[in-house]
């Protein structure tokens, strides 16, 4: 198993729980292996290998705080656990870095693995704080599918609103709702209710709110084993609907390699290890690749690729990876770049999008603002101001004021550059709310 020994500068959200991050590194690619299938060889000492027998897909849970995200999640190991599907991960397990446990909440996002007799799903537990979304678009950003829970009891919550609209942006198409805590409810129509609330919702986000299964049950219940009814059954049902519903994404395998990265580890004795989603194409051991973003492209070699503790001699789209690269130090990558085939990728400093800007009922800005404003720009993992202006030729731009709600083409000047292209998708936030997305339709400037 990696020995962790230090770890990279983390978010100032994250700084108290740096002892979590590790934590969190080593349920993702170093906890004990979770699949029954597949014979497990340990490798130099470090991981198994890894089996591909199962289709891969990774989800997570999304939803406002408190809902019940990681009791879901851990519900979900323990019954999946009974049929031979997981390893039971608990609650405390997930929520484990001390100020997580004191507050009782969720901070950085947790991943865990389990299987459906169909399925090989990657799981990231989710913050739902409005002061750790940065950390749920890194997580969401890694999803294919998702499931979005809401609680009985409260209906729909600002970041029930905010997290659907988050998970539109970074380019999960379909969900399955939640609605948990049913053991608090006795009467039925209250139900009904959340359930047609959050079929309107996914409507208004553009996801088919007629179709989307959504299940009712007790995330408590499935994790203490009682109350079947509303707890191992629904859980059973969720995972169903999982399979049936969330589609298995049409992975670029032809395209060149890329992984954005979203963590970065020092192993003693091995080197730097980066993590993230494979977003497209194919690397092997051996291969070449390119670290971009944040200043001059660096080349490297993948020495040692990893998934959930197994070892791969080949990571393709899809694939929640851990990379070991040759030679990198530590403070040489950093969350926001990404691992590129060499060539294939450039970072941009300047280009002009496609942006909407959110009402203030969307959970936006009150105000309008003008040419120069500096809103915090999340393409991919990466995080990172940018000043809007307006394109050239636009009349009285110095004057022009754009509103919340409208639809508006202008250029993005980025503070460092940033690997991204035409057609990629970003967030934009201010003061911890996100006010407006994008699409990027031109690159005016590479770095
Ligand atoms: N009664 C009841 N309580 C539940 C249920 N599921 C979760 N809870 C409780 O709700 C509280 C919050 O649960 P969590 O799983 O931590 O919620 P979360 O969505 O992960 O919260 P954040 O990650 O901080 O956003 C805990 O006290 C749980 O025990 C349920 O089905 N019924
Ligand atoms: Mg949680």
């Amino acid at each position: 198993m990696f020995q962790l020994t230090s770890c990279r500068a983390v978010p100032r959200a994250l700084l108290s729980a740096r002892s979590s991050l590790l934590a969190t590194y080593r349920h993702h690619v170093s906890s004990p292996t979770l699949l029954s299938t597949g014979k497990a060889v340990a490798k130099r000492g470090y991981a198994e290998q890894f089996s591909r027998n199962k289709p891969h897909m990774n989800i997570g849970t999304i939803g406002h705080v408190d809902h019940g995200k990681t009791t879901l999640t851990a519900a979900i190991t323990k019954v999946l656990s009974g049929v031979g599907g997981a390893k039971f991960t608990d609650y405390n397990q997930i929520d484990k870095a001390p100020e997580e446990k004191a507050r009782g909440i969720t901070i950085n996002s947790s991943h865990v693995e389990y299987e459906t007799a169909t399925r090989h799903y990657g799981h990231i537990d989710c913050p739902g704080h409005a002061d750790y979304i940065k950390n749920m678009i890194t997580g969401a950003a890694q999803m294919d599918g998702a499931i979005i829970v809401v609680s009985a009891m409260d209906g729909q919550m600002p970041q029930t609103r905010e997290h659907l609209l988050l998970a539109r942006q970074v380019g999960i198409k379909r969900l399955v709702v939640f609605i948990n805590k049913v053991d608090q409810i006795s009467d039925p129509e209250m139900l009904e209710l959340v359930d047609m609330e959050m079929r309107e919702l996914l409507s208004a986000y553009n996801f088919d709110g007629e179709n989307t299964p959504i299940i009712m049950g007790s995330a408590l219940a499935a994790l203490e084993g009682r109350d079947n009814k509303i707890g191992e059954e629904k859980i059973m049902e969720l995972t169903k609907a999982c399979d049936e519903w969330l589609e298995l994404p049409i992975r670029d395998l032809e395209k060149p390699f890329l992984m954005p990265v979203e963590d970065v580890f020092s192993i003693s004795g091995r080197g730097t290890v980066a993590t993230g989603r494979v977003e497209r194409g194919v690397a092997n051991k051996g291969t070449d690749v390119e670290i971009v973003g944040f200043g001059a492209p660096l080349k490297t070699t993948l020495t040692g690729i990893e998934m959930f503790h197994k070892e791969l001699d080949r990571a393709e789209a899809g694939d929640n990876m851990g990379a070991l690269l040759r030679g990198i130090k530590r403070e040489q990558i950093r969350r926001g770049q990404v691992l590129a085939l060499p060539g294939s990728f450039k970072a941009v400093k300047k280009f002009k999008a496609q942006l909407y800007i959110l009402t203030k009922d969307e959970g936006g800005r009150y105000t309008p603002f003008m040419a120069n404003y500096r809103p915090q720009c999340f393409i991919r993992t990466a995080d990172i101001t940018a000043s809007l202006t307006f394109p050239e030729g636009t009349p009285d731009a110095a004057e022009k004021m754009v509103m919340p709600g409208d639809n508006v083409e202008m250029v993005c000047s980025l503070v460092f550059d940033v690997a991204l292209e035409v057609g990629t998708r970003f967030t934009l936030r201010e003061a911890n709310k996100t006010i407006g997305t994008g699409l990027v339709t031109e690159v005016l400037e590479y770095a």
